[in-house]
């Protein structure tokens, strides 16, 4: 399938080794992708290159078959977005700024807009100065979705938002999905990433690292095993027979894939006074990406 919307070898370089470097993916028609990195990794600017605020130095970046920079009045009519610092007219009542946006996005009616804030619970009146992070943010997702577009790219949607809220919000992206909207959405939260996403692009210092399938991440997840034994010596023996594990005194780590019963087995022949499993999460996979062990 053609991706929808395309990055292709794009580079915006800021100098001193900060900016994105030959990035490379695509995003296809009715496909949700998570966009994760740490802060500074290029996130925002990836972004904001596909919104056509910014043009790359090097590569080029589509949507639709439009270059995002040259279509960029086109792109931002159409592409229901969500900026990651969202720049309000604080003076502005909420609902005069809703309007507003609606006028610029020639809509004809405010019907989604209003389903969108009953459902965010949120009652946009008085000036947005004076509103909270997370009403902000409720505002900006009305914004976003309010016309119902095609395509949606959003930075750090739930930032600021409460639990529930943030629940709220992967239920809607959920039926978003359904409906077959095509979303790219960088986050920090793994929960929502594993919740919403059919892939992930990873990035790191403005470097892409991994393009992964969620499906794949799910079929192929490793359990890792933390075993406490009564004695140092046994941990250890116990270790030798067992591929990959690694010990700390009484602790025993490792990761295994599959059944467990060959393991426990032979862990019964020891005296065992602890046994915690984790799921491999895409928390884990990250910090693999990073460098840096969950459960060292
Ligand atoms: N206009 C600019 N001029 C110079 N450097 C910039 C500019 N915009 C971004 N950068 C730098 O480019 C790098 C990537 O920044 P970017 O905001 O895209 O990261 P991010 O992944 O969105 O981070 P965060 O999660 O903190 O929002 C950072 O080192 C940042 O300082």
């Amino acid at each position: 399938m053609k991706p929808i919307l395309r990055v292709k070898n794009m580079t915006k370089d800021y100098g001193h080794q900060r900016g994105v470097f030959d990035l490379s993916f695509g995003v296809e028609s009715g496909e949700v992708m998570g966009f994760l990195g740490p802060n500074g990794a290029g996130k925002t600017t990836t972004i904001r290159t596909l919104m056509g605020f910014i043009q790359p130095d090097h590569g080029r970046v589509s949507i639709k078959g439009r270059d995002c920079f040259r279509c960029a009045a086109e792109i931002q009519q159409d592409v229901g977005y969500l900026p990651g610092e969202i720049a309000f007219m604080d003076d502005m009542d909420g609902m005069e700024f809703i309007r507003f946006i609606a006028a610029m996005k020639k809509m004809p009616s405010l019907q989604r807009a209003q389903e969108l804030l009953n459902y965010f619970e949120l009652e946009p009146k008085g000036r947005i100065k004076k509103m909270s992070k997370g009403m902000k943010q409720k505002i900006g997702l009305v914004c976003a979705l309010m016309n119902q577009p095609e395509i949606l790219i959003l930075d750090e949607p739930t930032s600021g938002l409460d639990p529930l809220m943030q629940k709220k919000f992967v239920d809607l992206i959920q039926e978003e999905k359904r409906k077959g909207t095509t979303i790219l959405m960088s986050s920090h939260l793994f929960e929502e990433v594993e919740q919403t996403c059919d892939r992930v692009v990873i990035i790191k210092e403005g470097r892409q690292i991994a393009v992964e399938k969620m499906d794949e991440l799910n079929k192929n997840h490793q359990r890792i095993l933390i075993l406490k034994f009564r004695r140092a010596s046994e941990a250890a023996e116990f270790a030798a027979r067992v591929p990959n594990a690694q010990t700390d005194g009484k602790h025993v780590t490792l990761k295994t894939a599959g059944s467990l019963d060959a393991i426990l087995k032979l862990a019964a022949h020891y005296e065992v006074e602890d046994l915690e499993t984790h799921r491999q999460t895409l928390e884990d996979l990250f910090l693999h990406y990073y460098g840096k062990e969950n459960h060292a």
